[in-house]
């Protein structure tokens, strides 16, 4: 029940025990961009934990313990100790264990790394916006046209570094906490966004290099075909193909 690929536990599920020692446990879904933030910082630091997911359409009473408001991803120390909130989570791993840091050591550069994370929280909703209007059938023409000038200004951010990653020439924190919705393009239908940042598509390309991206990517079919069930509100949607 512990692995990134295990089905989802819902309402009537025992509570899992105490976090063995040396294991920090995340409560996940397998198709969520902020659980995959996550995932990605445990991966790209090669923590050893064990993964629990959660089914959102139909959660565990017990799981309000973990977090109030009944969100993934919530991480459990051995401890006990409740972290949630995905960068909260990210920077929480970063800074208690060993290994590559992810977040730069100097100040001005994690600010520039915060302050693109703040400016990214803005275009997430849109990218939401643009999903539930497809499935409506509505004219997404405006929308589009919002989400590529944002786009665009993430393009901009990665002309004046002149740098292929966010942070410079290699992966960092930043990098992996934008890449989840990018991933999600394709089946959000919004491929076409990118058309005029060549810089962001070359981004994309070099992040697809990255192990950590390679070990939790999910194609778009699937990818849609878990989208379709969970607009529906559909119990099925987080275990879909498994
Ligand atoms: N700030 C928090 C946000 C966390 C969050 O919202 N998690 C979703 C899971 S993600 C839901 C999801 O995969 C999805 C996919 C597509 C669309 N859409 O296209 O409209 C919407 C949602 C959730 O737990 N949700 C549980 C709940 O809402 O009860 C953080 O940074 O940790």
């Amino acid at each position: 029940m512990s692995g990134d690929h295990s089905r989802s536990l819902g309402k009537g599920s025992a509570a899992p025990g105490p976090v063995p020692a040396g294991l920090i446990r995340l409560y996940s879904m397998r198709f969520c961009p902020f659980a995959q933030r996550t995932r990605l910082v445990l991966r790209a630091k090669g923590i050893s934990h064990e993964v629990i997911n959660i089914n959102l359409k139909n959660k565990p009473d017990w799981y309000f313990e973990k977090n109030p408001s009944g969100l993934v991803p919530v991480l459990e120390t051995s401890k006990g100790q409740l972290i949630w909130e995905s960068p909260i989570t990210c920077e929480y791993l970063d800074e208690a264990f060993p290994g590559k840091k992810l977040m730069p050591s100097d100040p001005y550069e994690r600010a520039c790394q915060k302050m693109l994370l703040e400016d990214f929280s803005k275009i997430t909703p849109l990218l939401f916006k643009h999903v539930l209007a497809v499935k409506d059938g509505q004219d997404t023409t405006a929308l589009k046209a919002e989400i590529a000038e944002k786009f665009g200004k993430l393009e901009e951010v990665l002309s004046k570094r002149n740098t292929v990653f966010y942070g410079g020439d290699s992966v960092s924190m930043v990098d992996y906490m934008i890449w989840p919705w990018f991933e999600r393009l394709e089946p959000f239908q919004l491929k076409d966004s990118l058309n005029h940042t060549p810089k962001l598509q070359r981004w994309m390309e070099a992040m697809k290099e990255d192990p950590a991206i390679k070990a939790t990517i999910t194609d778009p079919q699937t990818y849609k075909n878990y989208l379709q069930l969970y607009l529906k509100n559909s119990p099925e949607a987080c275990d879909y193909g498994l």
